[in-house]
């Protein structure tokens, strides 16, 4: 929005069109109606039509609120289903090395528009020599594939097949910025309009106090038999013993119940990370302290975890334990299985493990066991 004394105008590139002073528009994120009152030209001059790629300033006859991002449209195309959506389903060209991983969250880059995108679901892969869509878990360089995806924040997006520039989008990686696919919307999903959160009266402030505490998260990850559990158990006993109400989120415990469905793929790590970062914020909601001991062994997804909190509710902690420390505890043999080649991808030997760049905490995982749970309370009470 370009705003000057009396003066409001909405810059951006008409995609249709052509569009003249007088038409009736609509906004597509509020639905509010309002008509075309100048075109302006880059250079201050006035435009009686503006046709498709031509960068214009509008104003509007009425005071309407219209955000950054937002599309004029016509009446006609709200009412044919255009207006803001959470969940898509696109078509994905993927254009990087690395595959595309179900459950991450990518950045979705539509016009001036940039949300976070996770791909939930992938329906398909064309083989391009017989035209056939192929079942297919991931996307690898140069795949068409068809995907569902949801947003974080609603976006309108046409059907590629009505507009080329308002239905095509960019996803990104949050990480390393590189571009990963260029999308093509199919429709948006029923299910990504029809879902609107609902504001209850009793909230977390609420919860709070009524268990006279503050709600926090501990993230603990580290190698396989670093001394996650062990230490969430340890901290968690004394908290509470001090009358605080916790809970521990343990890779084991989760993966038994809720995400049994899951392996230890890359992708279904992304998505083990990324369903516990959910309940976590359940739980914090509830007002509990949260203990995590997740491997989460990547930066990408932990970022992606870090990044559904508030800064000050959320503390990520490496529990840095050597390699052959952890290699030689092995409890549940698995490093003894991946030495043998029967576990092809155990953590820090057949698959990586990153360790965080800017941890809120190192703890020691073979020292004393006290000092660390001390450690722990004091960053809590920090
Ligand atoms: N291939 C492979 N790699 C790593 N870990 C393995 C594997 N297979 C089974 N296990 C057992 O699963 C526990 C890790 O589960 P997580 O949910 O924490 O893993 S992850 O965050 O999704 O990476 C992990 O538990 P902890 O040892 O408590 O970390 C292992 O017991
Ligand atoms: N500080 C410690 N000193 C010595 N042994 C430990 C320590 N912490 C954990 N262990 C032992 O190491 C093994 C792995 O610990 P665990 O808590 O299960 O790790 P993780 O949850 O990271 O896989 C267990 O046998 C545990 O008793």
């Amino acid at each position: 929005m370009i705003r000057a004394d009396d003066f409001r105008g909405f810059a951006g590139t008409v995609v249709g069109g052509p569009v003249r002073p007088g038409d009736t528009v609509a906004v597509a994120g509020s639905g509010v109606v309002s008509t075309i009152d100048r075109l302006l030209g880059p250079g201050g001059g006035t435009f009686d039509e503006a046709g498709p790629g031509t960068p214009v300033t509008v104003t509007l006859a009425d005071d309407v609120d219209v955000r950054r991002g937002d599309l004029l449209t016509t009446p006609g195309a709200l009412g044919n289903g255009l207006s803001p959506a959470k969940a898509y389903s696109a078509t994905l060209v993927w254009t990087s090395e690395e595959p595309l991983r179900h459950g991450r969250s990518y950045l979705l880059l539509a016009g001036s528009r940039t949300v976070p995108a996770v791909v939930t679901t992938v329906r398909g892969r064309l083989d391009v020599v017989s035209g056939k869509q192929l079942a297919a878990r991931t996307l690898g360089l140069n795949d068409i594939g068809t995907v569902e995806l949801t947003t974080d924040t609603p976006v309108c997006l046409d059907r590629y097949q009505e507009c080329r520039d308002t239905g095509s989008f960019l996803l990104v990686d949050r990480a390393g910025k590189e571009t990963v696919a260029a999308g093509m919307v199919r429709h948006a999903l029923r299910r990504g309009r029809n879902v609107v959160p609902h504001a209850y009266t009793v909230d977390r402030d609420a919860r709070q106090r009524l268990k006279g505490q503050q709600a926090k998260v501990l993230w603990l990850t580290g190698l396989p038999g670093a001394g996650k559990s062990t230490i969430a158990n340890a901290l968690e006993r004394r908290l509470h013993a001090m009358g605080l109400h916790t809970y521990v989120l343990d890779g084991d415990n989760v993966r038994s119940g809720l995400n049994k469905d899951l392996g230890f793929t890359l992708g279904d790590r992304a998505e083990n990370v990324r369903r516990v970062a959910e309940l976590t914020r359940i739980l914090l909601d509830a007002g509990l302290i949260v203990i995590v001991a997740l491997v989460s062994p990547f930066r990408a997804d932990r970022a992606v975890a870090k990044s559904l909190f508030q800064p000050g509710d959320f503390a990520e902690v490496w529990v840095n334990t050597p390699a052959e420390v952890c290699a030689h505890r092995d409890p549940k043999g698995l490093y003894a299985q991946a030495k043998a080649g029967t576990l092809p991808n155990m953590t820090g030997l057949g698959q990586a493990y990153e360790p965080p760049e800017h941890p809120d905490m190192v703890v020691d995982g073979s020292g004393s066991l006290d000092d660390v749970t001390d450690e722990l309370c004091a960053l809590l009470q920090g």
